[in-house]
């Protein structure tokens, strides 16, 4: 039986709980409370790598939506060894958010705009959760019935069955024989499933390559979807379409026979174990498959804003022009004068209220509030005494300052030209007999945004582009990191370049297990690297948070150790405030810690892979708070989870969508 279930934002506003027993309800209230233990010891201080920690006799699981920021927990009594907690976990998490998703995302878009100060009033006055979620008791009572009914059952026909030889274990109990396929002929049709699977997705990328050479392309069905469910951290799986999703109203609907039929996990349901098959074809979105350029580069695509309203100078004017109209009205006469006279020199008082509004589109567009305050102080000090024409309006006058500030911003300051960089370095010449160094690039950022994912991305890209890869699998700290990688290179490995033959010595991942010395693991890669003559080595490395100096000062030590070419910082598009100080602090942390290991000047971030993208809709400021605090470029953007879901970004594009209404 369970203690306790709790499902909080990150923060540690708790969207819902239940205690089930006196004891556990008297404990979650008081500062020993198993969960508080949770969250103060093992995932604000990062004492365990786990998703599970063991307190004073109780067992605490938990698991993330960080698309979401919420944490799922539940805690019971260690000694019952509950072996249905995962799933539960796993089924709660999922139904949570197919029911509230669209409430969640405007919660925490909420928190995230508002003054961090300003926060906790939020919480407590404007958000109704006991109404958000109405309905949501009864889903969980069914799901957790449905669990403990099964796992009943299934304790009661193990006291049942008859104890076999140890002889016999590896062959099916004869009850079983007959009736279900054997193991044999399962795994052969698995493979056969996949070595169809591949053949298809070549001859695909095959006819692609061919007709290759204009960007648009309609989306096949087969690629066209996206899906809202969370997913394994260990399979890259299919997505489906989120994003008109509606909110289940529980409040005058109360679910129906078969939505609570849905919701009973006692019975095993065919398509559920079927959820995770691996379909090699659905790694790729045809619909997202670079270009071919003529000389034989595959480059990723664009990222395209689409809008109704493509005249983004028209979305700001409508943003900004009901702001400008009070103020106008306020010294009507003085206008009137400025037109009748033909100019008008612009005020602070004239600015005022249009910079206002422009700071409020700016944040809501996931722009860090300090970020806004000061593009827009900018925009402000360029006009302030200004001469407008006469038929010039302040809005007029504030849109151009303001888009030409957004570009200069967004303008990379260095190359980002991967595929050139690395042809350099190799290029450069060597005496004779001597192994060229591969070129190295290290992934770093706070836990679970997406770094292995789109590392793999880039993996893919830059084998599709004819160089051979090693990952370094350098997070030796999450159980399942390793795994993770070994499962990319896999698929990469399986899906050939432009759809001829396989990758297979194309890419290859070197690993040395858990517990070891990321510095010291990145070392010798790089070394297999050379005398192997890989082009490239991507380092992934555990995520931390960029308070914890130990960890940080480990990541210092990876980069003085081995001074890689470039140092990524991967960060989410979701994060706004949160983005701005992850980023500040890697970058600090990097410089100083490294100068300080003694081998030589300090290393900063060099560039940003920002993920997630395609969950923010036009709400992608991230991009512009990362680039204003570091001064350096976007690479990519992840946008989706298949291979070929990595985008690069043209800053009219960003500017656009930042000033779209
Ligand atoms: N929608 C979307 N999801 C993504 C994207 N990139 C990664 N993800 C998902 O984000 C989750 C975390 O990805 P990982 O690659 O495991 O993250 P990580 O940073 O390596 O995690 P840690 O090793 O725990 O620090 C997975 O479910 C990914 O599928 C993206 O561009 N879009």
């Amino acid at each position: 039986m369970l203690d306790h279930c709790s499902i909080s934002h990150k923060g540690g506003i708790v969207l819902w709980s239940r205690s089930f027993t006196p004891d556990a309800a008297q404990l979650a209230s008081s500062s020993a409370s198993p969960v508080n233990s949770l969250i103060r010891e093992a995932l604000i201080e990062g004492r365990t790598a786990e998703e599970k920690y063991e307190k004073d006799g109780y067992a605490v699981r938990w698991t993330f939506v960080n698309d979401l920021e919420l944490i799922f927990v539940v805690a019971y009594q260690r000694i019952l060894q509950l072996t249905y907690v995962d799933d539960l976990l796993s089924a709660i998490k999922t139904l949570f958010i197919k029911y509230f998703e669209p409430f969640i995302a405007a919660f925490v878009a909420s928190l995230h705009a508002i003054n961090t100060a300003r926060a906790a009033a939020v919480q407590t006055t404007s958000w109704d959760f006991s109404k958000a979620f109405e309905g949501w008791d009864n889903i969980f009572d069914k799901v957790l019935r449905g669990f403990e009914e099964k796992a009943a059952l299934e304790r009661k026909s193990r006291l049942r069955a008859p104890v076999r030889p140890v002889e016999d274990l590896s062959t099916p109990p004869s009850d079983d024989q007959g009736t279900e396929p054997t193991v044999t002929a399962d795994t052969s049709q698995d493979e056969q499933q996949i070595a169809r699977n591949v053949q298809a997705l070549k001859n695909r990328l095959r006819g692609r390559g061919g007709r290759r050479g204009g960007r648009g392309g309609g989306r096949s069905d087969a690629g066209s979807g996206r899906d809202s469910v969370p997913h394994s951290d260990s399979e890259f799986t299919p997505k489906r379409k989120t994003k008109t999703k509606a909110q289940r109203k529980w409040g005058d609907e109360v679910p129906t026979e078969s939505d609570m039929a849905s919701l009973d996990f006692s019975i095993d349901k065919p398509e559920d174990s079927e959820v995770g098959s691996h379909d090699l074809q659905s790694l790729v979105d045809q619909a997202s498959l670079g270009t071919r350029t003529r000389d034989g580069m595959y480059e990723v695509k664009d990222w395209e804003f689409s809008t109704n309203d493509k005249d983004t100078d028209n979305a700001i004017a409508n943003v900004l022009r009901p702001i400008e109209h009070k103020a106008a009205s306020t010294s009507a006469l003085g206008s009137l004068f400025a037109r009748l006279t033909g100019s008008k020199v612009l005020t602070e008082a004239d600015l005022k209220p249009v910079l206002e509004g422009m700071k409020q589109h700016l944040m809501k567009k996931n722009v860090a509030m300090d970020i806004a305050e000061k593009v827009c102080e900018g925009v402000g000090e360029t006009l302030v005494g200004k001469k407008i024409g006469s038929f010039q309006t302040v809005t007029a006058a504030v849109r151009v300052a303001l888009s030409n500030s957004l570009t200069r911003i967004l303008t990379p300051k260095t190359s980002t030209d991967l595929l050139l960089s690395i042809k350099n370095k190799r290029a450069s010449a060597l005496p004779s007999g001597q192994q060229r160094m591969p070129y190295s690039i290290t992934f770093v950022g706070v836990n679970g945004v997406g770094k292995s994912t789109n590392l793999s991305k880039v993996c893919f890209w830059l084998i599709q582009n004819g160089l051979r890869v090693l990952i370094a699998a350098c997070d030796t700290f999450r159980s399942g990191a390793v795994e993770q990688l070994r499962v990319h290179v896999r698929n990469l490995g399986m899906l050939g370049v432009n759809g001829a033959g396989d990758s297979k010595g194309r890419v290859e991942l070197f690993e040395r297990g858990y517990g070891k010395d990321a510095a010291g693991i990145a070392k010798e890669a790089i070394l297999y690297a050379k005398d192997n003559d890989f082009d490239v080595v991507l380092i992934d490395t555990a995520g931390r948070m960029q308070d914890n100096e130990p960890l940080m000062r480990a990541l210092a030590k990876l980069v003085a150790v081995n001074n890689p070419d470039k140092i990524i910082f991967v960060g989410e598009a979701l994060v706004g405030n949160e983005a701005v100080d992850q980023l500040t602090k890697f970058d600090r942390a990097l410089r100083d810690f490294s100068s300080a290991s003694g081998a030589g000047k300090g290393r900063g971030i060099d560039g940003m892979l920002v993920t997630k993208w395609d969950t923010v809709d036009d709400k992608v400021g991230a991009a512009l708070s990362m680039t204003y605090v570091t001064g350096q470029p976007i690479i990519f953007v992840g946008c989706g989870q298949t291979y070929t879901d990595l985008r690069q970004l043209r800053v009219a594009n960003v500017v656009g969508a930042i000033l779209d209404n």
